[in-house]
């Protein structure tokens, strides 16, 4: 039978690329919530694995056909081909099919170590989350292929050796990747940052108002990402040169292997990757924008909500201009003694210009953008099986989250963790877990999330904090998260901690 291949964006290929992948959602499909406990359902968990699906029609591309063959040959475990296929299309490594399910995900969910082991090796993203925001590790954790999850949260062996079971995959929130590389130390070296800002590779991001530039797409109900705009030294030029404006300088791209694009050269010929500049000024927004070539560009008004629609790139990015700006914003003058201050360090620090001021002798921490710790929580009862989860009278409606709260001084984090929900909810906490923390740029947190376990299971909430706390037994959050086409209440969006924290509780108790 000979193919037609009909081009993209014809009917026929829209009837394919529609029918042809299947929507492989482990959580939404069969959850469990138990591990097997003998070799018969071992044997039966084999044949639940997931497999691609047969094809209905014939009409698809030939990158189409690559692309499926390369996601059956992982989930079915197939090395030999998925290497083979890997030889002849290197750009297959990372595509996905319907559901937004790449290779390494097919291969972590049955299980297919070796073959896992080449995706890896072949600088695969693991890294990627599906539709269900799920990354392989968590596919792999959840259906309790050890060996699998093991290698996907190895950073390299050596780590592995000096701490046992660490866990780099569970460690990363948004807001949390380092894009950039920080160059603390050339934040004093002030020729170099006068080179690097008129170079031509160099980025300036501005921001009005604490809010970033970015284009939007078209179609906002499509979900998709809005990306920072980015300007060269012209651009911005005129900017940098009024008062008002704070520049702060971010970093320099993190670059495996110099790239052969319009590369800068240091006197040596050494080959150095762009810097980035965050841009603060007080000008008209309309003005600012009309300096956007692109389309939709806007500086979004509800930080909460539009700042978790950037890419994780560039959240990371963001995450630390924002909270910078926010704090030169906020301290014009000094702390101590309310004279003008000057900046330095490239915008990390803001020195008084009273030389007889307090704040320049001794520790000089009121010089330095400040970080709030706020310590946020998933505390479970003592049965194990329901958490406790409140609401603030600000939140959409039906939503629920973990409790939080500032730490205090002279407090430790496990005492703060006690403090806060023994304040919000009556509920007394006995022993804490730290698990991974989130910089929280609205200004300028840093919150740690923890588990804990409760020691008394009353509730009475400080209505001035907290709406309502229930205890929400461990089958509804999985819906609630993963299944409900309508859920008895919402969870937080993926991009938050608490999110996490709630989807890693639940995945700790699928594999009891
Ligand atoms: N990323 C995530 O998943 C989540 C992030 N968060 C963030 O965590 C933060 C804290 O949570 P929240 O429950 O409000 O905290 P708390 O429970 O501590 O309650 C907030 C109260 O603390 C006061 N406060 C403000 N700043 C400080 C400070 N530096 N030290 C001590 N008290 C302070 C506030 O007073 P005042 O009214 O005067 O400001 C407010 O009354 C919020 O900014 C929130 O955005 C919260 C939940 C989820
Ligand atoms: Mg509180
Ligand atoms: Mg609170
Ligand atoms: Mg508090
Ligand atoms: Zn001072």
């Amino acid at each position: 039978m000979s193919r037609q291949r009909p081009e993209v964006g014809s009917e026929q290929f829209k009837c394919d690329s529609s029918q042809v992948l299947h929507q492989f959602r482990p959580f939404n499909n069969d959850v469990t919530g138990n591990r097997p406990r003998d070799a018969a359902d071992l044997h039966t968990r084999r044949d639940r694995s997931v497999k691609t699906p047969q094809r209905a029609c014939f009409h698809v591309s030939a990158q189409e056909e690559a692309v499926e063959k390369f996601l059956d040959a992982a989930s079915r475990g197939d090395l030999t081909q998925v290497s083979t296929l890997l030889t002849h299309g290197p750009s297959l490594i990372n595509q996905t099919g319907n559901n937004g399910w790449t290779a390494l995900m097919l291969a972590a969910r049955n299980g297919h170590f070796h073959v896992v082991e080449a995706l890896l090796s072949n600088g695969c993203d693991k890294f990627s989350v599906n539709g269900s925001a799920q990354t392989a590790y968590d596919i792999a954790k959840f259906w309790g292929h050890k060996h699998v999850s093991n290698l996907l949260s190895r950073t390299d062996d050596g780590c592995q050796r000096v701490l046992p079971g660490c866990d780099l995959g569970q460690q990363e929130n948004y807001f949390g990747r380092e894009t950039l590389d920080r160059l603390s130390a050339k934040r004093t070296d002030k020729a170099w940052l006068e080179a690097k800002q008129s170079d031509a590779d160099t980025v300036y991001l501005i921001f009005s108002k604490l809010s970033p530039m970015v284009t939007s797409p078209q179609d906002d109900s499509t979900g998709g990402e809005n990306k920072l705009c980015r300007f060269r030294f012209e651009a911005v030029q005129d900017l940098l040169q009024k008062p008002a404006t704070v520049l702060v300088f971010l970093g320099v791209e993190r670059r495996k292997k110099p790239s052969s694009s319009s590369p800068s050269q240091t006197k040596e010929g050494v080959q150095e990757p762009p810097a980035w500049f965050a841009v603060g000024t007080d000008e008209d927004a309309a003005e600012l924008l009309k300096r956007c070539r692109e389309k939709n560009c806007s500086f979004p008004k509800a930080p909460n909500r539009d700042l978790l629609k950037l890419s994780e790139e560039e959240a990371g990015v963001v995450a630390q201009a924002r909270s910078v700006l926010a704090w030169h914003s906020r301290y014009s003058f000094c702390p101590t003694c309310g004279s003008s201050t000057k900046l330095e360090e490239a915008g990390h620090k803001r020195s008084c210009l009273n030389s007889a001021c307090r704040s320049l002798q001794g520790v000089h921490n009121t010089c330095y953008p400040r970080i709030d710790p706020v310590v946020i929580m998933l505390v479970i009862h003592p049965d194990g099986n329901q958490c406790l989860l409140g609401r603030k009278k600000i939140f959409p409606a039906g939503l629920f989250s973990c409790l939080a709260g500032f730490v205090e001084p002279g407090e430790t984090m496990e005492a703060a963790v006690r403090r806060e929900v023994e304040e919000e909810s009556g509920v007394k906490v006995g022993p804490v877990q730290y698990v991974s923390c989130q910089p929280w740029p609205m200004p300028s947190n840093l919150m740690i999330g923890c588990l804990a376990v409760a020691m008394s299971t009353d509730i009475t909430v400080d209505q001035n904090e907290i709406e309502e706390a229930r205890w929400f037994p461990r089958q509804q959050v999985i819906d609630s998260m993963f299944r409900a086409a309508s859920p008895a209440f919402t969870v937080p969006p993926r991009q938050t901690i608490a999110h996490q924290l709630i989807r890693h509780w639940v995945g700790m108790n699928s594999n009891l």
